[in-house]
């Protein structure tokens, strides 16, 4: 199965525009139903921008952030941040520049942070689309505003730090670094609503096929495909939060970046719900066209969803657990990370591990 690569919107701009012909807004309902088909399977989409005034931004804080990530390591580091997660580190044998609107927190020079400013409009203003256009599916057709009110209004007009992020990434080249820094290659699905990926490199990021969609047997874990990137394209990678609100209509992606590739920048957006949001999936989907298959979850404040899908647990390698949630159990598994690399190769030991899965599996 290979990532498609869609234009959407069609017509060049972020959305629909008001003037669309009659022809223009079939295309547009063709592609919102193509849009949802792809992020139920294979939980990802590359978009085509036609519209160069969305990719220059990205295009821009790429370029800064390849210059930045050149700098030596002590310019580097008076980008870190007092707030966790933000500014400048070096997770996991990646380097990491992460950067919220209006935090205000940030160490960055002022023409890095205008640029990271600017992708995180664009790739919020696409985020915000794509729901948009995955609401108004024939499959779905719920109001397009129906998820709206779960995200923040913009930032700026509030003048709060946003509650989405952005993550520009560098990963090594694996053959400069002296042992394979399986960390920041590791799977893992990510706890938003969608996770928006730019890279001027075509290779890098992948996702997980479901089991048997890659042609190769259909046993246990699906295949890993590639992503194809590169100028003007942005993967859409749906998140736990997303999955959550629509009842289990979409999956969350199971991403990583491959091992063993060339040094590589990438921007990755996760735009999140507001923090104090109540995440209701039986009210998002009460009008809509598809119901899930499994029954819906209970009601969820932002902050017990993201307590649900934290991802680093005291637990033992290859443990499994189970959580009921009003209507649904959500099965989580732990998975040693790393692809086929074994706890010991990962320096991991048991009772520090890891993540991954969480399934919907009904009650
Ligand atoms: O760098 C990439 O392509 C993916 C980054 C990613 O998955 C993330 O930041 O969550
Ligand atoms: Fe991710």
């Amino acid at each position: 199965m290979a990532i498609t690569v869609l234009r959407f919107p069609p017509g060049g701009g972020l959305d629909l525009e008001l003037s669309a012909s009659d022809a223009e807004i079939h295309e547009y309902s063709e592609r919102c139903s193509k849009l949802l088909h792809l992020l139920q399977r294979p939980g990802v989409v590359v978009l085509e921008l036609e519209d160069d005034s969305a990719w220059a931004p990205l295009k821009a804080c790429l370029k800064r952030c390849d210059s930045f990530f050149s700098l030596d390591r002590p310019i580097k580091e008076k980008a870190s941040s007092s707030v966790p997660g933000e500014g400048f580190s070096r997770p996991n044998g990646k380097e990491l520049l992460a950067f919220r609107r209006f935090s205000g927190a940030s160490g960055l020079a002022a023409g890095n942070a205008q640029s990271l400013d600017g992708a995180c409009r664009v790739l919020d203003s696409l985020g915000r689309s794509v729901l948009r256009g995955v609401s108004r599916s024939a499959e779905l057709d719920i109001h397009a505003e129906q998820l709206s009110p779960l995200l923040e209004e913009d930032p700026q007009l509030r003048r709060r730090p946003s509650a989405s992020i952005l993550r520009a990434s560098c990963y090594p080249d694996v053959a400069e670094e002296e042992g394979p820094p399986a960390l920041a290659f590791a799977a893992h699905h990510d706890r938003g609503v969608l996770t928006l990926v730019a890279s001027n490199q075509t290779g890098g990021l992948q996702v997980q096929l479901p089991p048997g969609a890659g042609g190769g047997g259909g046993e246990g874990v699906g295949e890993w495909a590639d992503v194809p990137l590169g100028p003007g394209r942005v993967a859409v990678l749906v998140g736990f939060s997303l999955s959550y609100a629509l009842g289990g209509l979409v999956r969350p992606a199971l991403h990583r970046v491959a091992p063993g590739g060339p040094r590589r920048v990438s921007l990755a957006y996760e735009l999140c719900f507001r923090p104090g949001a109540r995440i209701d999936p039986a009210e998002v989907l009460r009008e809509a066209a598809t119901a899930p298959e499994r029954p819906v979850g209970r009601p969820l404040y932002l902050s017990e969803l993201m307590a649900l899908f934290e991802t680093t647990h005291p637990v033992s390698i290859n443990g499994k657990r189970s959580l009921d949630v009003g209507a649904c159990r959500f099965l989580f598994e732990w998975r040693r990370i790393g692809g086929n690399s074994t706890p010991e190769e990962l320096g991991l030991k048991d009772g520090n591990v890891i993540i991954v899965v969480m399934e919907q599996v009904g009650s």
